[in-house]
């Protein structure tokens, strides 16, 4: 039987190990269970404590300390450490049951979501049948208040694609810590960055009020028409960038994101049941010997 597993990533702070954390509770309010991995080897204090952790094999600081490393350089030396010692993570998971679900808490070095091939590799080992075989869905955490910068949602969301591309597994995509827009983004205005499209960039005030600012005079005007391609002024190539980057994102169609927060125990369960609902779809991907009774009479050319 497959065990089942989520991989929890976002950039720094997006609140992976508080929703890691939230989704144990919930399991265990459930009566289901959970096995916690901590794959990030700077993080010092847990709410549950991990049944695994990187730093058992392999922290920070020794890789900082020992070979001269800075933090990011330090992160990329442990989780190559990691990949060359995969023993430790096969002794430990193995011999869990289908009723775990693996929940591996990531570092958010956004390198490790963009060009670096680890993670990748990581999954690949996670799910290959007749090894681990975890069936796995990735789970990847913005922060919502990331929503009130126009540019800062699009390259937050340019990291999400660039992972689920990366991965190849069902893919999950959430804005975190919605508890902290409550009261400033209006619910109609939120749902335009569930499925976020060029448009978003008509009507960015950070924006707007950056240009306000910087003394453009036509400021509004140009708010109005932002595709007038004769007005050469400051500013212009980041504007255009950014429209560049959010046409991509739509032009992909691929990616949703649903709310999370973590106050709301109805929100962490949504979640859940689309971790489910991933996994469940690996089971429908899977290639079935045809049964005899799969081939009716006449089915035959
Ligand atoms: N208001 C609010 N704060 C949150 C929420 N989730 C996390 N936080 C806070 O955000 C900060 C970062 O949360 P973490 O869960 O440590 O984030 P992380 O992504 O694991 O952080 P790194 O491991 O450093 O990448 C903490 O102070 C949390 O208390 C949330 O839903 N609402």
């Amino acid at each position: 039987m497959s065990k089942f597993g989520t991989m929890v990533m976002g950039p720094a702070g997006a609140g992976k190990s508080t929703f890691c954390a939230a989704l144990i509770t919930h399991l265990n309010l459930n009566r289901r269970s959970s096995f916690y991995v901590n794959l990030d080897p700077a993080a010092e204090s847990f709410e549950h404590q991990p049944d695994l952790d990187i730093k058992d094999l392999i922290s920070l600081h020794d890789a900082m300390e020992e070979v001269g490393l800075g933090p990011n350089g330090g992160l990329i030396y442990c989780f190559e450490f990691l990949m060359e010692n995969l023993d430790w993570l096969t002794e430990s998971l193995d011999g869990l049951t289908e009723d775990y679900l693996i929940i591996f808490d990531m570092p958010g070095q956004i390198e490790l979501y963009t060009h670096i091939p680890i993670l990748p590799t990581l999954m690949r080992f996670l799910s290959q049948p007749g090894s681990l075989d975890v069936r796995m869905a990735a789970v990847y955490l913005l922060e919502a208040t990331f929503v009130v910068d126009r540019a800062k949602f699009f390259a937050g969301t340019l990291s999400a694609m660039s992972a689920m591309l990366m991965l190849e597994v069902p893919h999950i995509n959430v804005l975190s810590k919605m508890d902290l827009v409550k009261g400033q983004v209006k619910k109609k205005d939120m749902k335009k960055f569930l499925t976020p499209d060029t448009a978003l960039m008509d009507d960015d005030p950070v924006e707007h009020e950056r240009r306000l600012r910087a003394g453009e005079e036509d400021a509004d005007d140009e708010f109005k028409r932002p595709d007038d391609k004769d007005q050469v002024m400051k500013g212009t190539s980041f504007r255009k960038l950014n429209r560049a980057v959010a046409g991509l994102i739509e032009n992909f169609s691929m990616v949703n994101y649903l709310k999370l927060d973590v106050t709301n125990e109805d929100s962490v369960a949504a979640i859940l049941s689309y971790i489910d609902d991933c996994i469940q779809f690996h089971e429908a991907q899977d290639p079935k010997e045809p049964k005899d009774e799969d081939f009716e009479e006449g089915d035959e050319e």
